[in-house]
């Protein structure tokens, strides 16, 4: 790889663009033959996905035979307000512009970490009775997890570090960097 000037506050690229956009084509082809006949809606979990959100959307329109219907829309939450460790709480920051009853919904993530978010938004968004209801998540951390969610399109196993880029921000910044990185431990409070 050509050598690269990092930010500052960045130590190292944990995945590349072209890692992540790998990620998103096959989680694409997954959901396109799940969904081929049946109308989607994408709802994108901001900010953090809304990366994520974008490039999957086009992804599935370039699958053949994927579906056709497809629709958008969003939700904020937020818990790490500007720390970089959970709150444990998940506030609703903004909901869902139509409502999702009797759609054929897919959540989408950025990451999964404690999963306290994806379990919250699973719990909400599936007491509105949608037809069926799953989760794609572009980063799985695994490794301190306080409680169990099923996620049924996962796209890359995250390295064990808080990481920015691709949507994923501390303290806001860093969100549009278009890789994952590592932040320098100087960054983060003790
Ligand atoms: O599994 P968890 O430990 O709950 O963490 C995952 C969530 O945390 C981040 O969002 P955040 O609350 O920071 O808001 P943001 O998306 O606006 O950055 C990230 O975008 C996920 O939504
Ligand atoms: O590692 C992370 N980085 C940024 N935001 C996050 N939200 C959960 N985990 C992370
Ligand atoms: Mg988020």
């Amino acid at each position: 790889m050509q050598h690269q000037t990092l930010p500052p506050g960045i130590e190292t690229i944990l995945l590349d663009a072209e890692t992540i956009a790998g990620a998103i084509r096959r989680m694409a082809g997954e959901i396109a033959r799940d969904y081929a006949d049946r109308p989607l809606v994408l709802v994108g979990v901001l900010k953090g996905a809304v990366f994520v959100t974008a490039d999957l959307a086009r992804a599935l329109a370039e699958v053949p035979g994927g579906p056709t219907d497809v629709q958008l829309d969003f939700i904020a939450v937020s818990s790490y307000g500007n720390a970089h460790r959970s709150s444990g709480e998940v506030r609703l920051v903004q909901d869902t512009t139509y409502a999702i009853e009797g759609k054929y919904v897919v959540i989408v993530e950025d990451i999964i970490d404690n999963g306290h978010t994806l379990h919250y938004l699973r719990a909400m968004l599936g007491n509105r009775q949608p037809a069926s209801l799953r989760a794609a998540v572009l980063l799985d951390k695994p490794y301190h997890r306080a409680i169990d969610v099923t996620v049924d399109y996962t796209g890359l196993t995250c390295p064990d570090e808080f990481v920015v880029g691709y949507g994923l921000d501390y303290q806001e910044r860093y969100r549009t960097l278009p890789y994952l990185a590592k932040l320098r431990p100087e960054v983060l409070p003790a």
